[in-house]
């Protein structure tokens, strides 16, 4: 069971962002992609989690093609992104905004409010036990009726997991989870992930931290301009000379 991109290429207005890069990890992988500022990491996840259609290349997930597919059919097939900068509804309490993210509700079409109320009304008991399970597994129970816009950066980076893991997902593409969180919460975010992973949840993560993503993943992918630039095990990775020039700009 594998995830795969396949010579993704990108362009915004005749200039190449993503340049014939492919990508091969297990579902159940745990993996990291990093590289300097405006390599191409988030358009990447943008392509592949189907928030953008590539200039041509192909994604298969499970040995079934996602090209085409709609961000919200490959989240139903178990592939879900979250992002750099957290998208939780500021005025919806964490509670909510967890029930929000979940997919294909009856209630999202107005046939579905008016003909089957009955059915939404079990769909939310559903939604809110799945919510409350997800709340407790991230430890978000004290800030669940609180207001989301009013989480600190790491809780709200909590809570984008957890909207993720609304969609009971087989593999998570996590942009920068560690980015602004203190190291305490770094830690427990990182303990999560680990657990998730156990489950057989697998994570796809582009993070600058690279001490703490090289702690967590065991296999690393380097970007550059829009390409590839090395990948592998992770110590290994970092000591190559081109990864230390393009990316640490050669002083490590
Ligand atoms: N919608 C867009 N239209 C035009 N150019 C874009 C668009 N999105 C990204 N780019 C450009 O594509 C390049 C890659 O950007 P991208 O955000 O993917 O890089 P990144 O590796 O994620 O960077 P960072 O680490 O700073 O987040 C940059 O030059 C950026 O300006």
């Amino acid at each position: 069971m594998t995830f795969e991109a396949v010579d993704i290429c990108k362009a915004f207005d005749g200039f190449e962002v993503l340049r014939n890069v492919s990508i091969s990890m297990p579902l159940d992988g745990l993996v990291g992609l990093i590289g300097p500022n405006g390599a191409g990491k988030s358009t990447l996840f943008s392509v592949i989690s189907g928030f953008m259609p590539p200039s041509s290349g192909h994604v298969t997930f499970d040995g079934m093609s996602m090209d085409g597919m709609s961000a919200s059919a490959r989240a139903r097939q178990g592939m879900v992104r979250t992002f750099q900068v957290p998208k939780e509804f500021s005025h919806l309490t964490v509670r909510e905004n967890l029930m929000a993210a979940a997919p294909g509700q009856a209630g999202e079409s107005l046939s579905g409010l008016f003909l089957r109320p009955g059915l939404i009304r079990q769909q939310e008991k559903a939604l809110k036990a799945r919510a409350d399970e997800v709340i407790a597994f991230l430890r978000l129970d004290r800030v669940a009726d609180s207001s989301a816009g009013l989480l600190s950066g790491g809780q709200k980076k909590l809570l984008e997991l957890g909207r993720a893991l609304m969609v009971e997902p087989r593999l998570i593409l996590l942009d920068e989870p560690f980015a602004g969180v203190n190291p305490v919460l770094i830690a427990e975010i990182m303990e999560r992930i680990r657990e998730l992973n156990g489950r057989g949840i697998g994570f796809f993560i582009i993070e600058h931290d690279l001490e703490a993503l090289t702690r967590l993943v065991s296999h690393l992918y380097v970007m550059d301009q829009g390409a590839i630039l090395a990948e592998g095990e992770p110590a290994a990775v970092l000591a190559e000379k081109a990864v230390r020039d393009a990316y640490l700009g050669g002083e490590a």
